[in-house]
């Protein structure tokens, strides 16, 4: 199993290259599904879960092709090619290893008229129930039963019918499910409290390449006038929001000064806004943003919020960057019941963090000092590496398939902007 080792107390500088963002490339590869043309994806990250995700597709009778990049490279292309669906199964092995598999229902049920896909289960970070994938399907004319643990949907006639429905609470995933889904429903489809995180409008605009009629693109409100099919289209994925904010908070709790090449600004408003409250200067510049943290760092009072507030996905990354803050800060999550995993990892290295129900009071300025600790989740691991680049001695990182989940070839991008870190395999 492998491991990542760091030595902590080197400023971050140079320039960081950000990949194609994995919520947006699991969200974007299940279209491939709705089409008999090929779909071409660029720009999409080597990451575990993209590889999962084509494996899925392949299962489904997809198949996947992959232009090499040079190895020094980051990202690729993947062209999917589904001439027809030999399996309208998700099966259980593959969806619990990835919850984003949940995303193939709405495509499968579209193009087949029939779905049948394992329920995900919970995580780490919460139950993560998708009781309102099912409604939004339902309210465009799908019959849904749960049988064994499994999905099963049927559109009467074989084809969706478009339909209202207004979603009380916003939800990333159901979103994403429905409006693949009303694609190619017969009739128009309103899809009311919609996600509008960027990713959301990445996924409306394949559609639209692919002959999709989508109105209110990027507002809680969307109209989808389903057409009777889509063709294949060429498109580049989003760069990666969540991997900039995570490597702008490493960069800050080093002191540091890096460039974040290829990051998009507007995606990113409430992180950025975050950091510059907490004293870092936050530079926009074409092609890139810079991150230079030359002063002490300023404790923060956040709660996470669905887009365009500050993201539930960058709660422990700025934790573990305000370890650092002169004073005390306090977070409060409002997305998911169980995201404060990595609390006991930091307080392994020295932190001082108490949990009251959602809030965690984040005391700042204790010494970090490096130590063996465990990942629990993505984004939890995440927040132990940047806890790690700024402890004192050696943080050795289990359990890193989590990260590998979600930030393409870690260790490269940091050492290469002056991280002391490595990837040791025990065998
Ligand atoms: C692959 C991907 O893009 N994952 C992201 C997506 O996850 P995901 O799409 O799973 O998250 P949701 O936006 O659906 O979840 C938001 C909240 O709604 C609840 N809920 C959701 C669906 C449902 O049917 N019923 C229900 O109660 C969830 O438990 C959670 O409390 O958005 C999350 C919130 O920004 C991010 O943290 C994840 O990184
Ligand atoms: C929670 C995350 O991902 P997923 O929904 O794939 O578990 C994440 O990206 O932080």
């Amino acid at each position: 199993m492998d491991r990542i080792l760091i030595r902590g107390g080197q400023r971050l500088a140079g320039r960081l290259p950000i990949s194609g963002a994995k919520n947006a490339a699991l969200t974007l590869l299940p279209c491939a599904l709705l089409t008999d043309e090929p779909l071409t994806l660029r720009n999409l990250p080597r990451l575990a879960d993209v590889d999962g995700f084509g494996h899925l597709l392949n299962q489904l009778g997809a198949s996947t092709a992959i232009e090499g990049t040079r190895p020094d490279e980051f990202g690729r292309v993947m062209t999917i090619r589904a001439g027809r669906l030999t399996s309208t199964e998700a099966p259980y092995d593959i969806v619990r290893k990835m919850r984003a598999s949940i995303l193939v229902l709405g495509p499968i049920l579209a193009r087949a008229g029939v779905a049948r896909v394992s329920l995900p289960g919970g995580c780490a970070i919460g139950n993560r129930p998708i009781d309102l994938h099912l409604k939004a399907l339902e309210a465009i004319g799908a019959q849904i039963e749960l049988t064994a643990g499994y999905v099963e949907a049927s559109a009467p006639g074989g084809r969706l019918s478009g339909g209202r429905y207004t979603f009380p609470v916003v939800s990333v995933g159901a979103t994403e499910n429905v409006l693949m889904a009303a694609a190619t429903a017969q009739g128009t489809s309103v899809i009311g409290n919609a996600a509008r995180e960027p990713e959301i409008v990445d996924l409306c605009n394949l559609l639209v390449a692919m002959g999709a009629r989508i109105d209110g693109i990027g507002t809680e409100t969307l109209t989808i006038e389903g057409v009777d099919r889509l063709h294949g289209a060429t498109y580049a994925v989003m760069p990666d929001r969540i991997e900039a904010g995570s490597y702008a908070c490493a960069a800050a709790i080093t002191g540091g000064d890096i460039e974040l090449v290829g990051a998009h600004a507007p995606d990113m408003e409430a992180t950025l806004a975050a950091l510059r409250q907490a004293g870092v200067t936050v530079e926009e510049k074409p092609g890139a943003i810079r991150i230079a943290a030359d002063g002490p760092l300023r404790p923060l009072t956040l709660s996470t919020a669905p887009f365009p507030g500050f993201a539930t996905d960058m709660q422990a990354q700025f934790m573990a960057m305000l370890l650092k803050a002169e004073g005390t800060s306090v977070l409060t999550e409002t997305i998911f019941e169980n995201r404060y995993m990595h609390v006991p990892e930091l307080a392994r290295m020295g932190a001082s963090v108490q949990v009251h129900g959602r809030t965690a009071m984040v005391k700042g300025g204790e010494p970090l000092v490096g130590a063996p600790v465990m990942a629990t989740d993505l984004r939890a691991s995440m927040s132990l590496i940047i806890a790690g680049l700024a402890a004192e001695g050696e943080t050795s990182v289990a359990r890193v398939y989590h990260l590998d989940r979600g930030y393409e070839r870690l260790e490269e991008k940091l050492s290469a902007v002056g991280a002391d870190i490595e990837r040791v395999s025990d065998g």
